[in-house]
């Protein structure tokens, strides 16, 4: 069947996804290791120790490259693998939007997990991902997904305002004022100890 769009500058898109695996042949995924972690993780002897045992990926995205404004969607699935520097679980970097005013919106396809929250002011929120369970990010909220599965990988899909942008900086720079670790098998959010005002 085709698409037809009243506007033929614009064409529809539709793109497979693995339900299983969150990836899609479309196009290369963008890749973290460990190695890209550097000052994220608070153990920062056992990120080390990790690193130069086995440098595993820990997440990967996509970035379709859609245009950078304000009436367009970016989108994508985001996999973040299972496992953990010291006690705190595989996680994205996480990052305010550029344009802060821009919210997100995810649905987790499968796994468990978290999504850390925090607002330039300091508001802390975490909700819950599992299958079939949706979260929006509110502008304003600098946003890290945590895979607190043992086993399984945390696979969302996720979508944007074209012109949000990524702002890393402040995340690499400040931290997360707290972080989630795993204690007696379950996570708890904890104050960051590496976190700088
Ligand atoms: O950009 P980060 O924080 O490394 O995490 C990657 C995830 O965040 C996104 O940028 C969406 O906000 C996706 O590309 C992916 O889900
Ligand atoms: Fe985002």
């Amino acid at each position: 069947m085709s698409t037809t769009s009243l506007d033929p500058t614009v064409t529809a898109v539709a793109t497979q996804f693995d339900l299983a695996t969150g990836l899609t042949e479309a196009r290369p995924s963008l890749q973290r290791r460990l190695s890209d972690m550097s000052g994220m993780y608070a153990d920062t002897a056992a990120l080390s120790a990790a690193v130069d045992a086995d440098d595993v990926l820990t997440y990967e995205f996509y970035d379709f490259g859609v245009p950078s404004l304000e009436t367009e969607v970016a989108y994508g699935t985001s996999i973040t693998y299972p496992g953990k520097v010291g006690d705190e679980y595989f996680m994205t970097k996480g990052h305010f939007h550029t344009r802060l005013e821009s919210a997100e919106i995810y649905l987790c396809l499968s796994g468990q997990g978290l999504m850390l929250m925090e607002s330039p002011e300091g508001d802390v929120q975490v909700e819950e991902f599992r299958p079939g369970r949706s979260v929006y990010v509110p502008g304003r909220y600098a946003h890290r997904s945590i895979n607190t599965s043992p086993d399984e990988p945390l696979i969302t899909f996720f979508a944007f305002p074209g012109d949000a942008g990524h702002d890393y900086g402040t995340i690499e720079t400040k931290g997360f004022r707290r972080i989630v670790l795993e204690r007696d098998g379950a996570p708890v959010l904890v104050d960051n100890p590496r976190w700088q005002s």
